[in-house]
């Protein structure tokens, strides 16, 4: 076997050339003047280990390459993260990049310091035994150190991992370990704590970083951000360099772990060219320009774990020179609106439950202001709404809008943070036409993006040119869509091809395999159609479908969304009938959420109450309602149910049972994923009694 300083020799020689054929290496970084033993970066890996040839699509290691998805309509050379900030940094390095408020003012570095900070962060890792291909976990809101530490991560040849503050300290252990998590930056004594309670289980795991709060104890391998910043001085640049340049775009970066919708969370693997591909190509797709044409501006408040943030904030923020705000912590407890008034972003992206919230929020206030401002309101928002819907050309009805835009929605959209927002994204799960009329009427239009974390986030996109309601656009440049099994109507399962397609599951052979057809097509596991133009329309997801014991297939969510339109004070509503004789449903009702937790709390929102008003009940909370069985209110749901039975599809999609749960569903209480997607078999495990009781005979 080649001693360290032959493979050294060995991999100085062959820095800089990327080749993709290149499976298997044996190699360890050493810097001969400076680095000492423990600070060997070593990684030794041998033929004998059996991993897949790079002529592979896919792997499912963490040091494993793959073949990339370069076609003729995607020639460009693929790109590592390094290579794509240095060329940033080349156009934009005196442009401000990350801006977090301190002490109420706020505070920016430009892109030269947030690279040196980078390669801080990168020494400093090396310096604390951070192995090739090992994860550096990231468990914090969104701000400047999460990005500098993760780009770090990535210059220093680790692998960026984010991971939920909601995570509880199991499901931080799961993620920490299946990942050899050698290095965990952690926001604040809350969330070191749950690392303190699993660091003996975690044999890969070497330090702790803490980037807000100061520290209440000290312990042995326990850094503040400041110190971590300055461990590493001693790693020359040279040694740096070496590692930087010894990546490959085929190589994986990133992992992104599923919220766990459809079981257990798997480690998304993102390769370079995955990122840098997503960032140069999706973003200009939905039109976000670069900075030499306008400098756009965005507020980063989405988790940074989840690939739709981490994509659109950071990684698109360096390749196109963005500047990036960073919200506060209780951002979405109500202070985002506050930062978006402050920032006034160019371009802006929410997941649907965010839009959503912004739209209720609206009404609410709305409800609350006086007849004049509401029938002005509803007036506005209908003719834009007319406009926006119809594409009307009639100089009368360009008038009226002009003017209602003038008078009321320019207000409105000042009001909310968006008047120099040119761009509102939604993605990462389904729209409802409720929220897209909704904002139509304000004269903002919501462009949908469309992907998983499989695909490093958005594989199809709309934009001012790409645009169709209900639509999510057309796959993104280098992308492609098919549709699979596709029935009379034209809905078939949508398949994935191009270079934003993931690399393979961590530690996940099987279920990777599972993803991929045999021609290397990933499969989403969602239901779509395309139109004669090429645009894609999700229809549903085959992931959720309810095969009843009677062998029917039941899509349920238009029998939700339905119930939820029908009933404004219903939550969350979970159709059940897998396996099952007949469909039931779970229900919960709109509540106020506890400013502090976000927590839903037991009192019912105004749009509920109005409701129960209506039926001549008096109820107040969701307890009275729940304990009493309240009759008007019970009744009038009952009366909602039967009418969206009375338009099912056939009888075996009718809800014959339902009941109302105490409690509305939320991240914390685990019914639903940081997306605000509702997992559906922790539902079912959770409220198992009461669906027992359904089926009971
Ligand atoms: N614009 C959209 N419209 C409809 N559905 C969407 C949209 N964007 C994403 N989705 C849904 O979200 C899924 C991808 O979600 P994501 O990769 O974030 O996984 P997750 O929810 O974190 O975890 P899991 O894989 O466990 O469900 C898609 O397969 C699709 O079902």
């Amino acid at each position: 076997m080649p001693n360290s300083e032959e493979i050294l020799t060995k991999k100085l020689q062959d820095e800089n050339a990327m080749n993709i054929t290149e499976s298997y290496e044996t190699r360890t970084f050493t810097d001969a003047q400076t680095v000492s033993k423990d600070l060997l970066v070593h990684f030794e890996k041998t033929q004998d280990e059996g991993k897949e040839s790079t002529e592979s699509l896919w792997t499912s290691f963490a040091d494993g390459g793959v073949r990339l998805r370069i076609d003729k309509s995607c020639p460009q050379t693929p790109v590592t993260v390094h290579q794509m900030f240095k060329e940033s940094l080349e156009k934009y390095g005196s442009l401000n990049a990350l801006a977090s408020k301190k002490n109420g003012k706020w505070e920016k570095i430009t892109f030269s310091e947030y690279y040196c900070l980078s390669r801080k962060a990168a020494k400093s890792f090396l310096k604390l035994g951070l192995e090739r291909f090992h994860s550096v976990g990231i468990l914090g809101f969104n701000s400047p150190e999460w990005f500098i530490s993760a780009v770090g991560a990535v210059f220093a040849g680790g692998i960026v991992t984010g991971i939920y503050t909601t995570n509880s300290p199991e499901a931080c252990h799961y993620i920490a370990h299946d990942s050899k998590t050698n290095i965990m930056v952690v926001e604040n004594q809350k969330q070191l704590d749950k690392i303190m309670q699993i660091w003996n289980h975690l044999p890969h795991l070497k330090a702790v970083v803490l980037y807000k709060d100061s520290m209440a104890e000290r312990r042995p391998n326990l850094y503040t951000m400041e110190e971590f910043l300055e461990l590493g001085d001693d790693i020359t640049d040279a040694t740096l360099d070496d590692i930087i340049n010894s990546q490959k775009p085929n190589q994986c970066c990133v992992l992104i772990y599923t919220s766990g919708t459809t079981g257990k969370p798997k480690g998304a693997m993102l390769s370079h060219d995955n990122i840098t591909w997503t960032s140069a190509h999706c973003s200009r797709a939905g039109d976000m320009q670069p900075a030499e044409v306008q400098q756009e501006s965005i507020v980063s408040y989405l988790p940074l774990s989840h690939i739709a943030a981490q994509i659109y904030d950071l990684w698109t923020g360096i390749k196109w020179g963005e500047q990036v705000y960073f919200a506060e912590p209780d951002a979405l407890k109500g202070s985002l609106i506050n930062t978006l008034k402050e920032v006034q972003p160019t371009s802006h992206m929410g997941v649907p439950r965010v839009w959503e919230k912004i739209m209720e929020k609206l009404k609410d206030a709305s409800a609350q202001s006086g007849f004049m401002k509401k029938k002005m309101l509803s007036w506005a928002m209908s003719v834009s709404l007319e406009r926006n819907l119809n594409c009307s050309r009639s100089d009368l009805k360009l008038f009226w809008t002009r003017l209602a835009d003038y008078l009321v929605l320019a207000k409105i959209r000042n009001a909310l943070g968006f008047s120099c927002c040119q761009k509102h994204f939604c993605g990462a799960a389904p729209l409802n036409t409720e929220t897209l009329n909704f904002f139509l009427g304000l004269n903002i239009t919501l462009y949908e993006a469309y992907g998983m974390s499989e695909t490093t986030g958005p594989h199809c996109l709309s934009g001012p040119y790409i645009y169709r309601q209900h639509s999510c656009g057309k796959p993104v440049p280098g992308c492609k869509v098919k549709l699979v099994n596709e029935d009379t109507e034209g809905n078939g399962e949508i398949c994935f091809w191009g270079r934003t397609v993931f690399m393979g599951y961590l530690n996940m052979e099987d279920k990777t395999k599972e993803a991929f057809d045999e021609d290397g097509w990933l499969h989403s596991g969602d239901l779509g159609k395309l139109d004669k133009d090429g645009f894609l329309y999700v229809t549903g997801r085959i992931k959720d479908l309810i095969i009843t014991a009677g062998g029917e297939n039941v899509p349920p969510i238009p029998i939700e969304d339905a119930v939820k339109k029908e009933l404004p004070i219903v939550s969350n509503a979970m159709v059940i009938g897998d396996k099952k004789k007949f469909l039931s449903m779970l229900l919960t009702l709109k509540c106020v959420l506890d400013p502090d937790t976000s927590d839903p709390t037991d009192i019912l929102t105004e749009q509920a109450r109005d409701f129960c008003q209506k039926t001549g009940s008096k109820a107040t909370t969701v307890s009275e309602i729940v304990a009493t069985r309240d009759r008007a209110i019970y009744q009038a749901i009952q009366e909602g149910i039967n009418k969206v039975n009375m338009n099912a599809t056939n009888k075996v999609h009718c809800i014959q049972k339902w009941i109302v749960l105490p409690r509305d569903f939320s991240i914390s209480g685990g019914e639903l994923g940081p997306t605000m997607k509702l997992k559906r078999l922790t539902v079912l495990e959770k409220y198992r009694d009461e669906v027992d009781s359904f089926y009971e005979e």
